[in-house]
């Protein structure tokens, strides 16, 4: 049978076979993905091919995975102990809406950019919710609308939303609609009140507690994808705002702005890295108010591995 892996939880995989249907599956002995060093072999939103062990006394139906389709692409973090290796969080990821809210908490433009890059880098389609458009006055508004026609203008989609009036809710959903989507944000920008107006019977927040009560506080929290009402499926990712972590090298940070990659062909040197290179066309563009400034300083910032401290920030006001 085939099937999606809807949680992981260490030794048993929850699985929902194409007809529908969940079952509790296992891996039997070495399972090894040639060129992943990877701590688990399979991940939330992996293709599987599974078979049902016989087991007739056991009320539930078991499984054993016993294949995994390529993985359209996947997340990563770093294995705490095992330095080498990695821990793929999920694959098979359509979309990140990437909720950002201008100051209550800040969204900085640097944090938005390394979120961009690394769905790039992923080769995620990432789209940017601009929410709490309902506290915003007549400033902040030109403000999210200055943003957003930039980030238009290199090609992301851009919306304003309010998770708490609903406003383009039903937009959100429309993109969700057949897809896997991922929900990324600080803490603080709406994205359980966001994920609450558009199904208010999955309450992640109460249920993450929940789990947490359950099982002590030291656990590690584990991915899990989410079926909706209307045909959207969403991976969360409880404790992990952004993305995880992606190696990029110097030479191929500039192809993962497309701003910059379209222009790339232009500059004088073809390993140009856009820093003090000559007939450099991205520079060019630069000054010539072509490419805005804060992605260019985003850019620095990271080719240069600079620790963003936008990242640390996750404090808000609550009203
Ligand atoms: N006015 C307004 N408030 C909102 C909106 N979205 C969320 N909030 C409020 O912002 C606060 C934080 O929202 P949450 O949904 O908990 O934020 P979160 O991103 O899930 O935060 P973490 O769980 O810490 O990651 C709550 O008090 C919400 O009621 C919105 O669109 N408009
Ligand atoms: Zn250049």
């Amino acid at each position: 049978m085939t099937g999606t892996v809807y949680k992981s939880t260490g030794s048993w995989y929850q699985v929902k076979s194409d007809e529908g249907k969940f079952y509790q599956c296992r891996i039997k002995g070495k399972f090894r993905i040639k060129g992943i060093k990877s701590t688990n072999p399979v991940a939330v939103g992996d293709r599987v091919e599974f078979k049902l062990e016989d087991n007739p006394s056991e009320e539930e139906e078991t499984g054993v995975i016993t294949g995994i389709k390529d993985r359209e692409n996947y997340i990563i973090r770093r294995s705490v102990n095992l330095s080498k290796q990695t821990h793929i969080i999920a694959s098979n990821i359509d979309q990140a809406f990437l909720l950002v809210t201008l100051n209550n908490p800040p969204t900085f433009t640097t944090f938005i950019d390394r979120f961009l890059v690394t769905a790039e880098a992923y080769g995620i389609k990432a789209i940017l919710l601009f929410n709490k458009i309902d506290t915003y006055k007549d400033e902040e508004l030109d403000e999210v609308k200055y943003l957003a026609a930039m980030y238009r203008s290199i090609g992301y989609e851009c919306l304003g939303t309010s998770a708490k009036t609903g406003k383009n809710v039903d937009k959100v959903k429309e993109m969700m609609k057949d897809k896997t989507s991922m929900i990324s944000g600080h803490s603080g920008t709406g994205k359980s009140t966001l994920i609450n107006t558009i199904e208010p019977k999955l309450d992640l927040k109460t249920m993450h507690i929940s789990e947490q009560h359950r099982q002590g506080q030291h656990t590690t929290t584990f991915a899990e994808m989410f079926d909706l009402d209307f045909g959207a499926r969403i991976i969360d990712t409880p404790g992990i705002k952004g993305f995880g972590v992606v190696d990029i090298e110097k030479e191929e940070l500039g192809d993962y702005f497309p701003e910059f990659f379209e222009r790339k062909q232009d500059c004088k040197f073809n390993n140009c890295l856009h820093l003090d290179e000559p007939q450099c066309a991205v520079k060019e563009a630069l000054e010539a108010g072509e490419i805005p400034w804060s992605r260019y300083k985003s850019y620095l910032q990271i080719i240069k591995g600079e620790e963003d401290q936008s990242y640390r920030i996750d404090n808000y006001e609550q009203e």
